[in-house]
């Protein structure tokens, strides 16, 4: 990686070691150390290696575009943010499939070797113009889309195959919207520039590369396991296929490859996106992102994440501290059978991206039920618990001047805490189920609802009492006289399993419940 990066880290105050050509072994004896790790495209980072590298790993940075060399899931699973940097080597790598098209069309590597060997041989090499023929891309994208401009400039025609290309933008880009077929027959050359993934996986394939048309020159800047290297064989030698330029293989580093000493062939190790201005883009970018996140909570370029920038990161902290515990509260008061989950935001909080509050919300919700959840994975554990997860932005007058609420809906109805931040800062509970209290919310607390009676609260005071329990705030709220009455007793020290069955023989106690945040 470009030493920039590390001087960027520095200059941040985040200490910096660059360890290069670790083996699997070494890496996971020392990952366990560190709070972000950024790799380039030859460290592939498995879940084995995160499971090394957890409680404290918290951002994989990949200086560079495509993320299949880390288990995107397993990082989420587990916590771990995943960016990536996906338009500082574009140009480079567009250029290099470029360069790829040329050296095809004009046979460049063949005819050095045999000139360089003394063979004048001017007859042999009869190359083709890409003016005037048709290049297919498949994958039009930030890449693809670079290569066709620069073919319109050579003056090819150029058709895509990409299912996510919306006919406005192949229209502004001049390019023809086809389907596969349609481009495999009528591509003069093919340049891929998908990712990889289960979709794209052998996209040219044996039967594709058949579909193909006879001569066709094909260009994969890309990733190794989008053509079958086999059928590619077969097809070069057979002279089906004219050329073939390859950057990226099935196996790397591919010190071997069946492929090798094919005629027509032409190889690269992987160098798409291997120039100094490349480089130095994608080092500058992954440093910052990571630098952002981990000093200041600002999220760029996730691939498992929504994004939340530097500048918004303060603004949104302590929203997203009360989003977590009001989640955190209604997760431990509520009970397991939660179904659904609706965040709204009014006032000042209805200006915000709301997309980290709910993320807040659902940690702290998840987090009740384990201890490894946070921003990250907690909406994963929310689908795959099947919750139905809803955000409300409400535009209304309202009584605070700031406030988010989250309802849960259970089989016994819905329930619904709200709160609001003191001073910009200071999360503060309004709402409990209904009943209107004013509560901060802090790190030991026990939840009551019982009878509105007379006496109540002395022989509250005097069992926690008895048990050594110190008191530190103590907040009330009910429904109406005598009905029924809400306690949130912040207290000093640990509520025993002993004790909340003491609270819940007190005369007209319906629910005990110890909360932590
Ligand atoms: N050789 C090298 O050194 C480099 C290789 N790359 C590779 O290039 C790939 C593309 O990069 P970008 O253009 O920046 O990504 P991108 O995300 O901007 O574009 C990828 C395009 O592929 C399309 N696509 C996805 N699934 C598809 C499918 N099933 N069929 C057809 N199209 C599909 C998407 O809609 C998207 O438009 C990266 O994922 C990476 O693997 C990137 C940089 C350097
Ligand atoms: O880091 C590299 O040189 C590889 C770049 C690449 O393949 C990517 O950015 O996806």
């Amino acid at each position: 990686m470009d030493p920039r990066a590390a001087a960027i880290f520095r200059e941040r105050g985040i200490q910096v070691d660059e360890k290069p050509g670790l083996t699997p072994e070494e890496f996971k004896a020392i990952i366990g150390d560190y709070d972000g790790l950024a790799v380039r495209s030859s460290t592939r980072v498995n879940a084995e290696a995160m499971d090394a590298a957890i409680p404290r790993l918290k951002v994989i940075g990949r200086a560079g575009i495509g993320v299949d060399t880390i288990d995107v899931p397993a990082a989420t699973a587990r916590g771990i943010v995943v960016m990536n940097t996906p338009f500082g080597n574009s140009i480079t790598t567009a250029e290099h499939a470029i360069a790829m098209l040329f050296a095809l069309a004009r046979e460049i590597p063949a005819a050095d070797q045999s000139t360089q060997a003394g063979k004048w041989e001017k007859n042999r090499f009869m190359g083709v113009e890409l003016s005037g023929k048709t290049l297919g891309l498949i994958g039009c994208g930030n890449i693809g889309s670079i290569v066709a401009d620069r073919a319109h400039g050579l003056k090819m025609k150029v058709v895509a195959y990409d299912p996510f290309l919306s006919p406005e933008r192949a229209l502004e880009l001049g390019v023809d919207k086809v389907e596969l077929d349609e481009l495999l027959r009528r591509a003069d050359f093919i340049s891929l520039h998908t990712p990889l993934t289960d979709q794209t996986r052998g996209i040219l394939s044996r039967e594709a590369l058949a579909k193909t048309k006879p001569g066709v020159r094909i260009v994969n800047c890309a990733r190794g396991g989008l053509i079958d290297e086999a059928a590619l064989k077969e097809g070069l030698e057979s002279g089906h296929i004219a050329g073939a330029a390859l950057d990226v293989f099935m196996q790397e580093p591919a010190k071997e490859n069946p492929l090798f000493g094919t005629p027509n062939l032409i190889c690269t190790p992987h160098l798409g996106a291997s120039t100094n201005e490349a480089q130095v883009n994608v080092a500058i970018q992954v440093a910052e992102q990571m630098a952002d996140f981990l000093l200041l909570g600002g999220i760029t370029n996730a691939v498992n994440m929504p994004s939340l920038s530097a500048e918004e990161a303060p603004r949104l902290k302590p929203y997203m501290a009360l989003a977590e515990k009001l989640g955190r509260l209604v997760g431990q008061v509520a009970g397991a059978d939660i179904r659904s989950v609706a965040v709204e935001v009014e006032g000042a909080a209805a200006e915000l991206n709301m997309k980290p509050i709910t993320g807040a919300v659902l940690a702290g919700l998840m987090g009740t039920y384990s201890d490894t959840v946070n921003m990250v994975n907690a909406p994963v554990y929310a689908k795959e618990r099947g919750l139905d997860v809803k955000e409300v932005r409400h535009e209304r007058e309202v009584d605070y001047h700031t406030l988010v609420a989250v309802t849960v809906g259970t089989a016994e109805g819905d329930k619904r805490v709200a709160g609001t931040l003191f001073g910009n800062r200071a999360a503060r509970l309004v709402d409990i189920f209904g009943v209107a209290v004013e509560a901060d919310l802090t790190p030991r607390m026990i939840y009551i609802v019982n009878t509105d009676a007379p006496g109540f609260i002395g022989s509250l005071g005097t069992t926690l009492g008895k048990a050594g329990v110190n008191i530190a705030t103590f907040n009330l709220g009910r429904r109406k006289a005598g009905g029924e009455a809400v306690a949130l007793v912040a207290v000093d020290d640990p509520i025993t399993p002993e004790l909340t069955e003491e609270l819940r023989k007190l005369p007209g106690v319906r629910q005990v419940v110890p909360l932590t945040f």
